[in-house]
């Protein structure tokens, strides 16, 4: 299920599930299936968790949300903890000076256990409550990978759009925390979008995309400067970008993995960044991956896997994650920080407070 400002799209009934990502891209062009919806983890050659529904229905209204839920969290435990997460920043900087790496993103995740059970649904229309979109996923991981799980988040960072011949694409990178001061967070939002730092980190992104769009785009429209955009807990930069296909028999899952992970979750160049995120932080799993849909037409939506957490089979187990940009001028307790700010969309649907974490 994706709540989106202009729609919700939700698959029912699984007729079909596929754990690769190309067995299920080429049954879908060869029509053995109707429709795909699903996530991709980060590393797209892992098992993803694919199905193909036994119906995809489209264009009712976003999830209208509810409010927080008001659970407590028996242990709440940071991986790394916020020293170590430091120290990876301040050594992700010196590879960047030293030439190895222009842009990586490094995360941390954060277990909870909770005090009771929810259910899937329960925190999906928390998070679709927290914020002004109604932006919110929530995918089955057993339907293809049998573990029981669910991957459930607000992202409002969209890989791409796919209808017909056209491509929309709308990458965030470049943040800044929400105040509920209305001077402060307006202050904020003016710092962010002036920031030489936010602006080349973002830059990275947007490059990466008209990169890739340009292999199968004529034409590629980005404005140069980009726009603030808020979620219900962070400032945002962000670049509409606009391309059309040569050929539209491409396929918006297709798209999804020629253009993720974008520098916005991976870094550049994407191989390197990749690399160093597997040495220094191991298997993300679904995390800043994708999420999302592609019917039989091959039109679509995808979704970057942030601002997300994994639901264990026994609903009280969770994990999850954030993330930042680190270019040659990040700060490493401004980029702590910038994760804290960033865990909140998790920690304010579940009603926990973020002084929970123990490290
Ligand atoms: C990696 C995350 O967010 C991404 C990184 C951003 C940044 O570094 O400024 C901004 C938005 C997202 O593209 C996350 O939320 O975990």
């Amino acid at each position: 299920m994706l709540s989106r400002p202009h729609g919700t799209v939700r698959g029912e009934g699984v007729v079909g599930s596929f754990t690769d990502v190309d067995e299920a891209s080429a049954a879908l062009r060869a029509g053995e299936v109707g429709s795909l919806t699903g996530a991709i983890p980060f590393d797209a050659r892992d098992p993803a968790a694919l199905v193909a529904p036994a119906r995809l229905r489209t264009g009712e209204a976003p999830l209208s949300g509810s409010a927080p839920l008001s659970r407590r969290a028996v242990s709440t435990v940071s991986h790394p903890d916020r020293d170590e997460h430091r120290e990876r920043i301040a050594h992700a900087v010196k590879r960047i000076v030293a030439g190895d790496v222009g842009k990586v993103v490094l995360a941390r995740s954060v277990d909870l256990v909770l005090d009771e059970q929810i259910r899937p649904a329960e925190l999906l229309d928390a998070l679709a409550g927290g914020n002004a979109g109604h932006n919110a996923f929530g995918v089955d991981l057993g339907a293809a990978t049998g573990s029981g799980s669910w991957l459930l988040g607000a992202s409002p960072e969209a890989l791409l759009r796919k209808s017909g011949s056209t491509v929309t694409c709308h990458p965030y990178a470049g943040s800044a925390p929400r105040s509920a001061d209305p001077a402060v967070d307006r202050a904020t939002a003016d710092e962010l979008a002036a920031s030489t730092k936010d602006l080349a980190e973002h830059a990275f992104v947007v490059d990466h995309l008209r990169e890739r769009l340009g292999h199968l785009c004529d034409e590629v429209d980005a404005p140069s400067t980009p726009q603030l955009e808020s979620t219900g807990e962070m400032w945002h930069l962000a670049t509409p970008i606009r391309a059309t296909l040569r050929d539209p028999a491409v396929t918006a899952l297709d798209l999804a993995l020629l253009l993720g992970p974008t520098p916005a979750v991976c870094g550049t160049p994407s191989d390197v960044a990749a690399q160093i995120i597997r040495e220094v932080e191991g298997d993300r799993g679904f995390y800043a991956g994708t999420v999302g849909w592609c019917d039989a037409v091959g039109d679509g939506e995808w979704m970057v896997s942030i601002r997300c957490a994994e639901l264990a089979a026994d609903g009280r187990s969770l994990r999850t994650w954030a993330g930042g940009g680190i270019v040659e001028h990040s700060d490493p307790q401004a980029e702590l920080d910038e994760t804290q700010f960033k865990l909140r969309t998790v920690f304010n649907a579940l009603g926990i407070p973020l002084a929970d974490i123990v490290n």
